[in-house]
């Protein structure tokens, strides 16, 4: 069929067609010149394999444990905002796709469909993602709303004290409906007639005196796990673990934020020394092939989180074209794994690749 999608990468042209520019450009952009939205994608293929020969692996095994909860395979599905602007059925499709697929999803606090509508819909092991505000009754709201809602971990968002300038949605003059989880909380009006009205609500409500003291408070009002994500260094990895993180997830908000961090594949090895493996540590940012999620595993990281895939498998197909996204990069690992010579998930290692750094010391 000449129209089979045959990787994750297609599914980006088709949502460029399907959705409204304003839409599509809220997705694809990252912020300022973009040099960290590429590069989160090519510091990937400056990573090459050492794969090993003449192992067994007529079985290759993807599955494995997050948090003590197993899983198909080492990814998952990154919390992104509002689905609805990508399909009708926003987060619940997306939910469906995550349970059928046997993997977690992580639900933003900005989605277009409620906690307790998303835990309704489907029974996939779910995560909440925290965005605190200046008035931090929301957050204690949502929080006990997740944790009554049957989330199991809450993902603390670190990179966003502020939004990054993402120039695509001031010129577009971006607008965003109002967030389902704030129904009757708070009102999305902000006074701004110009730019993108994102940017003025975010700037309006997020916190940006969020610091590392305030975790303790975080911790005071809840009883799940707090997975911190938004770290790039290994100064604020071992912050994470004496604050008491339940993991670190190495991320550059899939760069959106700020501009000329490094891509995450390239701090991961240094954040994961950094742990000692005291507890896990993920990736997210320009994950879109099984040789990726392979790079990741084998330097250091449980398990990836994959963010704009998702988000134009649904725009594209709805629930299934998440569920079809998910299946190919499970599909590619899988090969990667069998290839590389690792019939599991435990058996990938730091010894099956080598990075750039690696290569040009070894031409010292
Ligand atoms: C459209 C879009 C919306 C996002 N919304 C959120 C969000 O609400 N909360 C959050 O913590 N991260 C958000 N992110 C960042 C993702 O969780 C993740 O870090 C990033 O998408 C990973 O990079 P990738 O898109 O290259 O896979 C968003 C990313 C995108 C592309
Ligand atoms: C509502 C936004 C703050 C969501 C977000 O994190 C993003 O667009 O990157």
């Amino acid at each position: 069929m000449a129209d089979e999608i045959v990787n994750v990468n297609e599914y980006q042209v088709l949502a460029r067609q399907a959705l409204p520019k304003m839409y599509y450009d809220f997705y694809a952009g990252g912020a300022e010149d973009e040099h960290t939205l590429k590069e989160n994608v090519q510091a990937f293929q400056r990573i090459i394999f050492l794969p090993r020969v003449l192992v067994d692996v007529s079985n290759v095994a993807l599955s494995t444990t997050i948090l003590g909860y197993n899983i198909s395979a080492p990814i998952m599905i990154a919390p992104t905002a509002m689905h609805k602007l990508a399909h009708p059925e926003g987060e619940l499709a997306t939910a469906r796709a995550a349970a059928k697929s046997n993997t977690i999803m992580i639900l933003s606090f900005s989605a277009s469909c409620t906690v307790e509508e998303v835990a309704a819909s489907c029974d996939a092991v779910r995560f909440f993602q925290l965005y605190v505000y200046k008035r931090r009754d929301i957050a204690v709201n949502l929080v006990q709303r997740a944790e009554k809602s049957g989330y199991k971990a809450i993902v603390l968002t670190a990179d966003t004290p502020r939004l990054g300038r993402r120039e695509a949605d001031i010129k577009n003059k971006l607008i965003v409906p109002q967030l389902k989880n704030l129904e009757g909380l708070m009102s999305m009006e902000v006074v701004s007639d110009k730019g993108s009205n994102l940017e003025a609500y975010a700037n309006e409500t997020m916190d940006p005196s969020l610091c590392w003291r305030d975790i303790a408070w975080l911790k005071s009002i809840t009883n799940l796990p707090i997975l911190i994500k938004g770290i790039l260094t290994r100064e604020d990895a071992t912050k994470a673990m004496e604050i008491g993180a339940a993991g670190i997830i190495v991320s550059n908000h899939g760069a959106r934020q700020l501009d000329y961090t490094p891509a995450t594949i390239s701090v991961l090895e240094e954040v994961v020394q950094a742990v000692g493996g005291k507890v896990p540590v993920f990736l997210d940012g320009g994950v879109r092939r099984g040789t990726d999620i392979f790079k990741a595993l084998a330097l250091g990281a449980q398990a990836v989180l994959v963010g704009r895939p998702v988000v134009f498998g649904l725009a594209a197909k709805g629930e299934a074209g998440v569920k079809k996204v998910m299946q190919m990069l499970k599909d590619e690992l899988e090969l990667t794994m069998a290839l590389a010579g690792c019939p599991s998930v435990k058996d990938i290692n730091r010894s099956h690749v080598r990075t750039e750094r690696q290569r040009l010391q070894s031409m010292l």
